[in-house]
């Protein structure tokens, strides 16, 4: 196409004289020619979308589909090709069914008048899009196809979207060029983008630097300023210099946007602002929509000049007057950071990108990110998503904790690109021995008070944004499925988990707020350690000084991930998944943290495990370990575990049919099942498994000899790993397994329980009575009578059971089964401060019934979240 046609439609259609840029000008033309994949790196602010939208404006009859990833982008960028007269339109589920009809009608017409149909890639899935798809391929009437924010088909972006990862399968059904954008991707997610993409191998580049000549980027440490509101203040007036623009119309003066880490925050520096004469508004997905549309109006029109904001504010804000771009807190990593602070100075001129920091905002930050690791533990995805969330959270951290070099680097590095000198366009390069004392400054500072700002401690249910949820809100319809039902089920279980984790951790902190002086490193640690998949996370800090959860939990990944690699290298005949692996790896990592005092010991110990692993794989041996653990007694929690066992029996003792195989296994299935049932059921046990079960309880708890002892040995004695194991922090699975061994091996226990299985027998008729006429069942009792104050016991039904009293025996059984679940969450320090409670409580409720204890325990641990030695009855 000829360059002179691209011009003239340049200026017809987009009022454009001439390209922004060289690199523009050239991937425009390229494009145009609609002969090559292309991608296109070009910093924020830099006019990629024009790189498409023109050559899709050029192409008579044919439509330019485009993948982008937010509802909020997609509407911004057609109301903008609207108010240019180019027809451009979008299908969601959030389209009225006559404006569908009537757009679908046009894209099937043989001449459609849409050039550009903008679509979440979540549409791919559903039957109206490859419809639509099929149609447009099978007549030729397809122009390009677009993914703009490319970068969300790479897991190492910082925005990774599953669905994207399905666009490239689009290329089966059609030979289309393929446009690939974005402004954030390092040397990683552009390897990721083109081939997930399937980007040809002759595919053009257009790629310049992502430095950003006309922004100043500093670092204000809040603790070592006197009134940081003051100081937010004078920083937005030296920005604004409003005198200077009285003649300029009050859409083109300056602004400036605050990105603040959650809802309340935008509230408290907005009011803040306002009281001190600066016209400000916040702006967060917790808002009305009513509202949150008018302040957004307003902000953009130039009757507010600042906003606080979450960072839901700015997809798609185009806005060339941004003066300045604070972050009130720390930003959540380098792409994150590149982006919300690039929104300053799109018109080129200069501006100011400042961050606010405060040590708090970080705990809160890394409080929430090893809360989702903790939670991300089973899915693979997940977890590599949080890692590289925590690792780039570090960058950013140190970036404002640790300056060393110009602040521009923080984003050439991250994008793989070679450094321009930023010619004195941050406080590092202006002054670097005064940025290097303020740090020392606020480190000192930080140590010396454990510096805590009133406003930083806020609730991380909305971080940046909401969390997941408040994401969610402002990409509503994102994850909308027009046909799946399972889909919006989907969905629902997300929110409904999401809801779930919210009030958790809103609930932490409210508790945390109300107690201030608890919201030490400690505390946060205590909570850490719950999440955490390694053994005795509470104790971390008490047993190693210095060492941390996430330390630990980090260490893990490194062994997991040499020694997986191992594994899958050298073994011929792999047995084990990934899970079984990680169960090695979480044991290497705990007998290091065990067996070493110091934390240059224990990082020497694991520094040393790692390269024994590398070296049995450079020399084509499955790591001993692995070894030992094909050699371990079989462990089957989960059907995996049944198959890996299932493998590992054939490989060890050789050939068994495969009916003989599962004849066994399924034999021993049952009989675990029927074992589980017997054991764990409340209300099912027979006399022996109770007795079996409370003795061994009583044993662990009390410490009490019993004749069992010999039955003890027995167990031992016949190699059960379990019982050996039991007596370490973690190990309550294997306990579980010594209980069901008890009950197999000890009939002596069986003759010497009698009479409380007389007992039990008498309880369970009682409750059979009582079930028979309790008014919920059989409803004939009035519920009046019953719940009325005062209605005595004469009143009830003679048969209702009475709250029974309990022998020391069964109290001390209860009590550990109250507490169990919170040992399992592992509240409790370790595994001797959960005996020693159970202890002491079972000794203070030695008079109380059933119902007494019930109500007590539970109280105990609604008061208490994590339990120690110190917790009080
Ligand atoms: N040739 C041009 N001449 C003048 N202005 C232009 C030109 N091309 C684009 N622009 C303007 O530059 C601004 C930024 O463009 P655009 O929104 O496409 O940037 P971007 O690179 O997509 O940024 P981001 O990654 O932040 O979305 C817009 O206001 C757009 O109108």
């Amino acid at each position: 196409m000829d360059t002179q046609v691209i011009l003239d439609a340049l200026k017809k259609h987009f009022n454009f004289e001439k390209f922004k840029s060289k690199l523009q000008k050239k991937a425009v033309i390229e494009i145009c020619q609609r002969k090559n994949d292309v991608y296109v790196s070009m910093p924020t602010g830099s006019g990629k979308s024009l790189c498409y939208q023109l050559p899709a404006v050029l192409y008579e009859k044919k439509v330019t589909i485009v993948f982008s990833p937010l509802l909020a982008l997609i509407k911004d960028q057609i109301d903008h090709l609207l108010a240019l007269n180019i027809r451009a339109a979008s299908l969601n589920s959030k389209t009225v069914v006559a404006e569908r009809n009537a757009l679908l009608a046009d894209l099937k017409s043989v001449s459609p008048n849409t050039k550009l149909l903008y679509v979440c890639p979540e549409q791919t899935k559903t039957s109206t899009f490859k419809d639509l798809f099929y149609h447009l391929v099978k007549f030729d009437k397809l122009a390009y196809i677009v993914v703009d924010e490319a970068h969300c088909v790479s897991q190492w972006g910082h925005d990774f979207r599953p669905e994207y990862l399905k666009l490239g399968a689009l290329r089966d059904d059609c030979a289309v060029p393929y446009i690939a954008l974005t402004a954030t991707a390092g040397a990683e997610v552009t390897k990721d983008i083109v081939s997930s993409l399937r980007l040809s191998k002759d595919h053009k580049k257009y790629k310049s630097s992502c430095f950003r000549h006309n922004l100043f980027y500093d670092v204000v440490y809040q603790n070592i300023i006197e009134n940081p509101y003051q100081h937010l203040k004078d920083f937005i007036q030296d920005c604004l210099a409003e005198e200077e623009e009285i003649s300029l119309p009050k859409e083109k003066k300056s602004c400036g946007i605050i990105y603040c880490r959650t809802r309340e925050q935008t509230e408290i520096v907005s009011e803040k602002l306002k009281k001190m004469g600066v016209k400000a508004l916040c702006y967060h997905a917790g808002l009305r929509n009513k509202d949150r549309l008018e302040y957004q109006d307003k902000w953009f029109d130039g009757d507010i000049p600042v906003i606080c904001a979450t960072i839901s504010f700015g997809m798609g804000v185009d806005k060339g007057s941004v003066r300045f771009v604070v972050h009130w807190g720390v930003p959540k990593d380098p792409a994150s950071y590149y982006q919300e602070s690039g929104r300053a100075g799109r018109d080129g001129k200069p501006s100011k990108c400042r961050i606010y920091y405060n040590r708090s905002d970080k705990k809160a930050v890394e409080f929430h990110l090893a809360h989702d690791l903790g939670k991300a533990r089973e899915n693979e995805a997940r977890r590599i998503k949080t890692e590289n969330a925590i690792k780039g959270f570090n960058k950013i951290a140190a970036f404002c904790e640790n300056p060393t070099e110009c602040r521009h680097k923080l984003f050439s590095t991250h994008f793989g690109e070679s450094m321009e000198d930023c010619k004195k366009m941050c406080d590092f390069c202006v002054d670097k021995t005064a940025v290097q004392k303020m740090s020392e400054n606020f480190l000192t500072k930080s140590i010396q008070f454990n510096s805590r700002p009133s406003n930083v401690v806020a609730d991380c249910s909305d971080l940046y944004g909401g969390g997941r949820e408040g994401i969610k809100n402002d990409a509503k319809g994102y994850f909308d499925d027009d046909n799946s039902n399972s889909g919006e089920w989907g969905e629902f279980q997300r929110e409904e988990t999401a809801k779930k984790e919210a009030a958790d951790l809103i609930k932490k902190q409210f508790a945390l707020r109300r107690n201030p002086q608890e919201v030490s490193q400690t505390t946060i640690e205590k909570l850490y350690a719950k999440n955490s998949r390694i053994k005795a996370a509470a104790s971390t800090s008490t047993k190693i000084k210095g060492l941390t959860v996430v330390f630990r939990e980090q260490y893990v990944n490194k062994i997991l991930e040499v020694l997986y690699a191992n594994y899958q290298e050298c073994e011929k005949e792999p047995i084990f998944q990934k899970k079984h692996i990680e169960d090695c790896s979480v044991d290497l990592e705990y007998s290091i943290f065990t067996t070493n005092t110091t934390m240059t010991m224990y990082r020497q110990n694991v520094a040393k495990l790692i390269s024994s692993v590398k070296k049995s794989t450079a020399q084509n041996e499955v790591y001993e370990k692995i070894v030992e653990l094909e050699a371990a007694p079989d462990k089957h929690d989960t059907l995996s575990d049944l198959f890996a066992n299932l493998k590992k029996q054939k490989k060890l003792n050789g050939f068994q049919t495969a009916k003989q195989a599962l004849e066994n296994r399924l034999k021993a299935k049952i009989e675990r099942a029927d074992e589980e049932q017997l054991t764990v059921s409340d209300d099912g046990e027979t006399s022996d498994e109770m007795s079996a079960k409370k003795d061994k309880n009583l044993k662990d708890l009390f410490g009490e000899d019993s004749d069992d002892s010999q039955s003890v040995k027995s167990v031992k004695s016949e190699g059960f790993r379990s019982f050996k194991l039991s007596t370490e922090d973690d190990k309550r699975f294997e306990e579980v397994n010594v209980t069901r061994s008890f009950k197999k091996h000890d009939t002596k226990r069986r003759n010497s329980s009698d009479d409380r299985e007389e007992d039990c027998k008498r309880v369970r008729s009682e409750e059979k009575v009582a079930e028979k006429v309790s008014p919920k069942k059989n409803g004939t009792t009035n519920d009046k009578n019953q719940s009325r104050p005062g209605a005595g016991e004469s009143e009830r039904p003679q048969t209702l059971r009475k709250p029974k009293r309990l022998q020391k025996v069964e109290i001390g059984t209860l009590v550990v089964k109250l507490l169990t679940p919170a040992y399992v969450e592992k509240r409790f320090e370790s595994r001797d401060v959960f005996k020693s409670m159970a202890r002491s409580i079972s000794h203070a409720l030695a008079d109380k019934n059933e119902i007494e204890i019930k109500d007590y325990v539970e109280t105990f641990l609604k008061k208490n979240d994590a339990i120690n030695s110190q917790t009080k009855l």
